[in-house]
């Protein structure tokens, strides 16, 4: 049993923001000197660090992240030696999924297990960011839990604060039970520590089976009309207040199904339950759906205003950016998918003729022609 907590975001590419968080731990020459295969990877190693602390384990300080480390000299390795299987994880062909906020996309997830499994030999992680991978067994978490529990005491903490003793199992936290500040940019159980509770947002209650039941379920604020996507049929609007970053809708609704029509579904998500078995959830039927359904999918990172992530067994969309008033809902699906359904997934400036072999080979678009 591993413990693997998952969420991130399958983008088409970085920005430079994406790894703000990281540019305090180094001088300028040294970040100037840094790839971005490097940053890529600094920055999933610091979010296995946080997000082990957060759960109680015992993770010390990556090097990098020491105050008054030593000046990197562009060829020492940050990292120590180790053959944790957390740092094992990252590869080179991930970098192309970067991680950054979300995905539980179908066909993507499918793509990249058949890449880990063939290439380890075994079923490792979801494409996602994978933010703590502690390859403990559940009594060595457990263990762990205790040491740590004790040297708080140790410390002389108020024994109003330590945990009560129980005789029950205490239960692991599952890999979807987390959630993400994107003020933070940090997991938490519950509440985040300096943002307090998320916000969820939710469905209209309708009846199951009742005719446009997916429209019914809309909740205040929001409106299903013709998107502005070219081509891309209906769209959800926000017509109330600006929705704020961090806002939770869902869980996307529709019926269990199996992969083969899961995968040829434009409605369809997949639902990661343990190494051996997958959900499939389609909202083709409006009768048997919520709005999320009417969702479309962003044609590049800046539209993206939604992550879709899985939590405790479900889809969620999180807010990832405000939404104004008049803007549309934009999910990202993952680029496999999105290709797959022939979604146009970046807006190409008219190329310069000598630009064109260059655009032609790094700009993914497609058509369903
Ligand atoms: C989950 S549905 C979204 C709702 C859909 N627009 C409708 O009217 O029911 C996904 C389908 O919407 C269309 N779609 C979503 N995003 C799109 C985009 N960016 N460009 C073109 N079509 C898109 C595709 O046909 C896709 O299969």
């Amino acid at each position: 049993e591993r413990l693997i907590v998952i969420q991130g975001q399958i983008t088409s590419g970085d920005t430079s923001d994406d790894f703000d968080d990281l540019k305090r731990y180094f001088s300028k020459t040294e970040w100037i000197h840094l790839v971005k295969a490097e940053k890529v990877r600094y920055r999933s190693v610091r979010r296995n660090h946080l997000a082990m602390l957060a759960i109680g384990l015992n993770s010390p300080v990556p090097a990098f992240m020491r105050k008054g480390r030593p000046q990197m000299d562009n060829t020492a390795p940050l990292f120590e030696p180790s053959d944790s299987e957390e740092e094992d994880e990252w590869t080179p062909h991930l970098e192309r999924y970067t991680p950054g906020r979300t995905a539980v996309n179908l066909k993507t997830l499918y793509l990249l297990r058949y890449h880990q499994e063939s290439s380890r030999g075994s079923l490792q992680i979801p494409p996602t960011d994978c933010v703590c991978v502690s390859g403990l067994s559940k009594r060595q978490w457990l263990e762990r839990r205790g040491q740590t529990q004790d040297l708080n005491y140790q410390r002389g903490k108020n024994l109003r604060d330590r945990t009560r003793v129980s005789y029950i199992e205490e239960e692991e936290p599952k890999d979807d039970h987390f959630l993400f500040c994107e003020d933070c940019c940090d997991f938490f159980i519950g509440k985040c520590e300096l943002h307090g509770a998320p916000v969820f947002i939710p469905d209209t209650p309708a009846p199951q089976g009742a005719p446009d039941r997916a429209r019914l379920t809309l909740p205040p604020g929001l409106e299903i009309k013709t998107s502005g996507i070219p081509g891309a049929g209906l769209g959800v609007f926000n017509q109330g207040d600006t929705v704020a970053v961090g806002t939770h809708y869902g869980p996307y609704e529709g019926e269990n199904t199996e992969k083969d029509q899961a995968m040829e579904s434009g409605y369809s998500w997949v639902i990661y339950k343990n190494r051996l078995l997958d959900d499939y959830i389609d909202a083709k039927r409006e009768t048997y759906s919520n709005w999320m359904r009417y969702v479309n999918c962003a044609r590049n990172e800046e539209e993206q205003n939604l992550v879709a992530f899985q939590y405790r067994g479900g889809i969620l969309y999180r807010c990832c950016k405000p939404i104004a008033v008049g803007d549309e809902l934009l999910v990202w699906y993952g680029e496999e998918y999105a290709r797959d359904l022939g979604i146009c997934i970046c807006v190409c400036e008219t190329p310069e003729p000598e630009d064109i072999l260059i655009k032609n080979t790094s700009c993914w678009k497609y058509s369903k022609t």
